[in-house]
């Protein structure tokens, strides 16, 4: 399913071979500099593997049209030219990836080694190694006499480039190897009860660079926050891989230490012949343990695997944990355990043939945007979505990605028409990671977020420090409806004992609850009829509605579910206006002097109560006998202590902790557990303890019980 083609053959078919073959090696070189070379690749790699294979498919049929400079012929980039260039005395090949990114690919994989070993069904299964495929850049290190004399990169696979400098500064990679050293008089040892062979004179190390994803995460936090302090030519980066390629070839190894990297050993280059004390291995396996004595790390994944079923289980393990691994992979690799089969089974032009690249499916993939649809969430969250033209990702389907709000969507620039990178990793929702912009086609409208809420047409605003816009509609917008009777019904607000989630869901999809009122309206039989509604529960929800009328104006001001309205705010406005009518009525200048009641809330209710459906839906609640006593404003109650924090320690004579609470904050006053330079009084009884030295301390006024009382008496008469 690849939507996005970037250059489909065209439909009559009559695109020559050669110009097809031009084409593919045209685009695969192009984007291999931008991988290999400049760490900047702008296609994600499935893509990028597709159109390698359609290559390398194309050419096997037509081998007569293979040319040396074919990408299938070659490995990886070139050297950059301002480093050293280092010529592999073995050279650094590239590993064969299996095209099922199915558990079967172990099968096939392990089929074609019996086919090229010729074993029958009667021979026992071949021995493996299978270990991850660490998302980073292959190294070769080279050691004389165990010190570390050269690192460089893979290059085209003959020349790499020098990096020694900027490799030195990872922690993870031994400068000095750790096992004794004949002739040389280095004399560090192994660790206890483990013997290591002798390191010989000369060894090369291959492994990978990588960089973990929380070292990545801190890294471009800290890239963002240069770019936001105005620093020039700063920029963040894709992902981790691209993040330790940029590091391993930064020119200057100050900044490349600033980058923290990670290596894992997995292989071996040029060693010292047996005859010249070199290491005898024979297995892929001891190999890996003894550079691991040698003091390189070697991954704790790496496992021995026997026969195909082994591979499958390891390769389903793994994909299970990649999403919890520290660092980025991007399948598991199966080598042949034996060196001397894999010297039987040998090279083909730029992989070996005992070794198989076995990909998870890709996390990323090319699509084109259908349209821009904006959704509403149950709180009232206005969210724009990418509608996709259907790609499989991750696993899954994905025909919708998440562009999260207004500012990321004109910050990545998707408009309808284009052409994206979807990703979807694990659990995570699918979201477009970048456009594009070359395969735009004119000038697509740059996307803006509606000023109304596209489900009920309600006003939608985005609060200040806020990145969402919000529907204002709550009550009305069919969007919110669970929510707001959900929230309506809880014991805190109107309560209605009985109506839970489930039964919303119920009431709501069967299209019989539209709006709070509908609840009122609610008849014995529409509620037999649903879903394990016994009669008797039926009855007893009538009654807990029936109950539920006579409640409170606070009670029924929270359950109103107007944003920043809580519990203790709905308290203040009802003791502040005393009736429903004034609050709907108030003007936010009237609204801001209530106790509770700042710039935001005083805004969010007037905005609540200005949509005319909010409105209606409290009259109509009203008209279905909900109701509660009102009375004029409440007399204001004399608040003396407003502004004035106490804490209180130890035994007052008379006065329980709780009692001297309640009358502090009934004179406006605040009672604060801890003793800070903010506190204005420290009420002190006996055996006060170190909160009283802290108010000591301070200087912060100590009280006794009566010079409490002395404050509240004389403030109030
Ligand atoms: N997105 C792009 O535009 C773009 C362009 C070029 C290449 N690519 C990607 O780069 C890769 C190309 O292949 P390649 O030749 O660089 O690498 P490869 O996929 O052929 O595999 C070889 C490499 O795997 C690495 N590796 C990781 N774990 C290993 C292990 N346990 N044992 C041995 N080797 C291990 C080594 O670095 C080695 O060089 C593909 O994944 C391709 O998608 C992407
Ligand atoms: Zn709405």
């Amino acid at each position: 399913m690849h939507t996005a083609d970037l250059f489909a053959p065209s439909p009559d078919d009559a695109q020559p071979i050669a110009q097809r073959l031009t084409k593919l090696r045209q685009t695969l070189h192009h984007h291999a500099y931008l991988y290999y070379v400049l760490d900047a690749p702008s296609l994600p790699d499935a893509e990028y593997d597709r159109l390698f294979q359609e290559l390398q498919a194309l050419e096997a049929r037509h081998p007569e049209l293979v040319t040396t400079d074919s990408p299938t012929q070659r490995v990886g980039g070139r050297a950059l030219d301002q480093f050293a260039q280092v010529r592999h005395a073995l050279p650094m090949l590239s590993i064969r990836t299996e095209t099922d990114t199915t558990p079967a690919g172990a099968e096939s994989f392990d089929a074609r080694i019996r086919r090229e070993l010729s074993l029958t069904e009667s021979d026992p299964p071949v021995q493996y190694v299978a270990e991850p495929k660490f998302d980073g850049l292959a190294m070769s290190l080279r050691y004389e006499h165990g010190v570390l004399v050269q690192a460089a990169t893979r290059g085209d696979g003959e020349t790499g480039e020098d990096v020694t400098q900027n490799i030195r500064t990872i922690g993870q990679i031994p400068l000095r190897l750790i096992a004794p050293t004949p002739g040389t008089g280095v004399s560090s040892l192994p660790p206890e009860g483990e013997t290591c062979p002798p390191v010989p004179a000369m060894l090369e190390v291959r492994g990978e660079v990588y960089m973990r994803r929380d070292d990545f995460d801190a890294l471009n936090e800290r890239q963002r926050q240069k770019i936001a302090a105005g620093a020039k030519g700063e920029k963040t980066f894709v992902n981790p891989r691209n993040a330790a390629a940029g590091a391993v070839r930064q020119l200057d190894p100050a900044i490349a230490a600033q980058r923290p990297l990670s290596f894992f050993a997995y292989g071996l280059g040029e060693v010292s012949p047996p005859d010249a004390g070199g290491p005898v291995f024979a297995t892929h396996f001891d190999l890996l343990q003894t550079l691991k004595s040698w003091g390189f790390p070697v991954s704790a994944l790496v496992q021995q695997a026997q026969g195909a079923t082994e591979l499958v289980a390891y390769y389903n393990a793994i994909a299970r944990q990649r999403d919890s691994l520290g660092f980025d992979i991007d399948g598991v690799v199966y080598k042949v355990n034996s060196l001397a089969l894999q010297r039987q089974l040998g090279f083909v032009t730029r992989e070996p043939r005992w070794a198989v690249a076995h990909k998870f499916p890709a996390q990323e993939m090319l699509t084109t945007v259908l349209a821009i649809d904006v959704q509403v969430g149950r709180t009232g969250k206005l969210t724009p979505v990418a509608k996709l033209a259907p790609v499989f990702v991750g696993g899954v389907t994905v025909t919708n990605a998440t562009l999260h709000n207004e500012d990321e969507a004109r910050r990545k620039d998707v408009r309808v028409g284009d052409t994206v990178i979807v990703r979807r990793a694990g659990d995570v929702i699918p979201e477009v990671v970048s456009v594009l912009l070359d395969k735009r086609v004119g000038e697509p409208e740059v996307f803006t977020m509606p000023r109304t809420c596209p489900v009920c047409d309600s006003a939608a605003v985005r609060e200040e420090g806020e990145a969402d816009y919000r529907c204002t509609g709550g009550l009305f917008c069919r969007a919110q409806r669970k929510e707001a009777i959900l929230h309506f019904a809880q014991r805190r607000a109107v309560e209605v004992q009985g109506l839970g989630e489930k039964l919303v869901d119920q009431l709501v999809d069967a299209s019989i609850t539209h709006t709070l009122p509908d609840l009122y309206r609610l008849g014995l039989t529409a509620l037999a009829n649903l879903d394990r509604m016994a009669d008797k529960s039926a009855q007893n929800l009538l009654e807990a509605l029936e109950k539920s009328k006579q409640t409170t104006l606070p009670r029924f001001l929270f359950g109103l579910g107007i944003r920043h309205v809580g519990e203790a705010t709905a308290k203040e406005l009802a003791r502040h206006f005393g009736q429903l009518d004034a609050i709907m009525d108030a003007t936010e200048e009237q609204l801001l002097e209530v106790a509770d009641v700042g710039p935001i809330v005083a805004k969010s209710l007037r905005t609540f109560f200005d949509q005319p459906h909010n409105r209606e839906v409290a009259e109509q609640l009203r008209a279905c006998g909900v109701s509660w006593p009102e009375g004029p404003p409440a007399e204001r109650v004399p608040t003396p202590l407003s502004g004035k924090t106490f804490v209180l320690t130890g035994t007052l004579p008379t006065l329980a902790r709780e009692d001297a609470k309640a009358l502090i904050e009934a004179a406006g006053g605040k009672v604060a557990g801890s003793v800070s330079k903010k506190t204005s009084y420290v009420v002190a009884g006996t055996e006060a303890g170190s909160k009283l030295d802290k108010a000591l301390e301070l200087g912060v006024p100590v009280l006794d019980e009566a010079g409490l009382r002395a404050l509240l008496d004389v403030e109030f008469h």
